[in-house]
């Protein structure tokens, strides 16, 4: 199944002094999706938001809320970030005691669920959660901050998962986050991502080459 590619800036990089701004910016600079890292300290080292800034931030934009929860546990937080306006969750392995029932969780809600692999994480891991599961997100860094080295072995790890998707007939988006720039995009895209998450290079530059930046993301 080959999808466009959709472009989904993680809004760690925007001014946090204006986000509602932000994130109708990068709407109105042709995203697709809307990335949102949520950190909790524990498990990863870096703080950012909770479910009642993505309340705040829903009425500025009508484009998927694409939520990347780095918490732990993570369970007792999934029906707050749907009620706040997630469309999109996406969760850890190592973020509670049972991946496949937090899955199942979020899908209960109505929304799409996703799983990520931390660099570390084998793509093995997918084995019994792929005929479940709406999206993939391969972290290409470390968990925890934005504007960091893409890590080049990922784009093995994205072959191997865009190989087991094909097998599976499912319809499942293929989303790369950390170090996606306009050297590393390409490639990732070449490995078998479909979805880009960018941070810096989204927002780099100020308001005036988001549309831009999107652009050349996507290869356009
Ligand atoms: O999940 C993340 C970090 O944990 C971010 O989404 C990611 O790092 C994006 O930032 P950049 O594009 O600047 O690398
Ligand atoms: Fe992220």
């Amino acid at each position: 199944m080959t999808h466009p590619i959709l472009i989904s800036p993680s809004i760690l990089s925007a001014d946090f002094a204006r986000l509602g701004e932000e994130v109708r910016a990068i709407d109105e600079a042709g995203c697709d999706w809307i990335h949102i890292d949520v950190m909790d300290g524990h498990f990863v080292p870096n703080i950012t938001i909770g479910p009642a800034v993505v309340k705040a931030l829903r009425p500025h934009s009508q484009k998927p809320f694409d939520v990347h929860l780095m918490i732990s546990p993570v369970d007792p937080y999934l029906d707050a970030f749907v009620q706040a306006g997630a469309d999109i969750i996406t969760v850890h392995p190592e973020a509670g005691p049972h991946i496949h029932r937090t899955v199942q969780h979020i899908k209960s809600l109505g929304v799409k669920a996703g799983v990520v692999l931390n660099p570390g994480t084998p793509a093995k891991m997918l084995d019994y959660l792929i005929d479940d599961v709406d999206l993939i997100l391969v972290m290409s860094v470390n968990p925890g901050f934005g504007g960091q080295s893409f890590i080049e072995n990922q784009l093995r790890k994205i072959e191997a998962i865009r190989k087991m998707i094909d097998k599976s007939g499912r319809d499942i988006r293929l989303q790369v986050d950390g170090g996606i720039d306009l050297n590393t995009a390409p490639r990732a895209i070449a490995a078998g991502a479909d979805v880009l998450v960018a941070g810096t290079a989204t927002f780099r530059g100020g308001q005036s080459t988001y549309a831009d930046n999107i652009r050349q993301l996507r290869g356009g």
